[in-house]
């Protein structure tokens, strides 16, 4: 099985705990969010499982084995500071890297043709780095991390920096490459993109996990959530059903926080003894608010 696994990862540099009992499953075809703040610890855990860094504690797998030398060629890898050399002619030094991971030459060239083709700068191909803008750069640098066709890939950050037009053409290849079974874990600042990609996540807080889960186990277990109904009669009375923390009422409608469905269940029926229901939706809580609970508002 193409898993990889955490358990119980920690790494200490001196007296200070940059990665506190981390632990997570990410499978085949799946793509695991590690969201926090600046310094929670993201970076520190790619290093770690890329084998660049050793942990203090606990153990790292891929397939089942540590990550090694052998097995880097299955693995694609977006590092935070992007590192490309500016006198290098983009080809050569795509080729080069593509040849480190164990591609034929030939090969390498294909995939560089066609990589460059996908997101649109195949002129770019004999030009230096250094004569591309930033986001340009960071695109050679993704397809860097792509070109051999890993089985794993390391994404740290890997939207800063793009325009929204290539926000998406990345997406599409990350999502192409989960289709086709690859295990994919990213890092982001940016809960909407962690919201539309990931199945699975985590956010860190000063190197410990503090959520865990699917999306919809992350959402359901924060336990706040809004009911919205709106009726032509008065409702204003469904305040005093139990389970119902806080209300609030417009003219296209009143809102109630509630923490468990039961409770949202309830309210309807209450609603429906009134009168006819014209709206009645339950509205989770977006994963901004997730975070910004965990993590506190010190980091929003
Ligand atoms: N080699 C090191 N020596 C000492 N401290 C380090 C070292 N590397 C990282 N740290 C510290 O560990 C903490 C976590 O850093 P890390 O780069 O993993 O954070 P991050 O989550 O990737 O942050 P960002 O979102 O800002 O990139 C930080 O406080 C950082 O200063």
């Amino acid at each position: 099985m193409m898993t990889l696994q955490l358990e119980h990862v920690t790494k200490r540099f001196g007296d200070f705990t940059a990665v506190d009992d981390l632990s997570l499953t990410v499978g085949e075809g799946t793509m695991y969010g590690f969201l926090g703040a600046n310094g929670a610890g993201k970076t520190t855990t790619f290093r770690m499982i890329l084998g660049l860094l050793t942990p203090t504690g606990g153990t790292i797998r891929w397939k089942g084995k540590p990550i090694t030398y052998s097995t880097s060629h299955e693995i694609g890898y977006l590092p935070e500071e992007r590192g490309l050399y500016p006198k290098m002619k983009v080809e050569d030094q795509l080729s080069f890297l593509g040849e480190l991971r164990g591609m034929k030459k030939n090969d390498a060239k294909a995939a560089i043709r066609k990589w460059l083709e996908r997101f649109e700068v195949p002129q770019y191909q004999s030009k230096k780095v250094e004569e591309l803008s930033k986001g340009n750069q960071q695109k050679i640098q993704v397809i860097a991390s792509l070109m051999h066709n890993p089985e794993l890939l390391i994404l740290d950050e890997p939207f800063s920096g793009l325009d929204p037009v290539n926000v998406e053409m990345l997406k599409g290849a990350v999502k192409e490459f989960r289709d086709a079974g690859a295990t994919i874990v990213f890092s982001s600042h940016r809960m909407d993109h962690v919201e539309e990609l990931c199945e699975q996540l985590s956010i860190i807080d000063h190197g410990k996990q503090v959520v865990k889960g699917s999306l919809r186990e992350v959402k359901r277990s924060f336990g706040r959530q809004n009911v919205r109904i709106r009726s032509d009669y008065d409702i204003t009375g469904l305040q005093a059903v139990s389970g119902v923390r806080n209300s609030s009422y417009a003219l296209d409608g009143a809102v109630f926080q509630v923490a468990d469905d039961e409770t949202a269940d309830r309210l309807l029926q209450e609603a429906l003894k009134s009168g006819p229901v014209r709206h009645f939706s339950i509205e989770e809580p977006s994963l901004q608010d997730i975070f910004i609970a965990k993590v506190g508002a010190e980091h929003a």
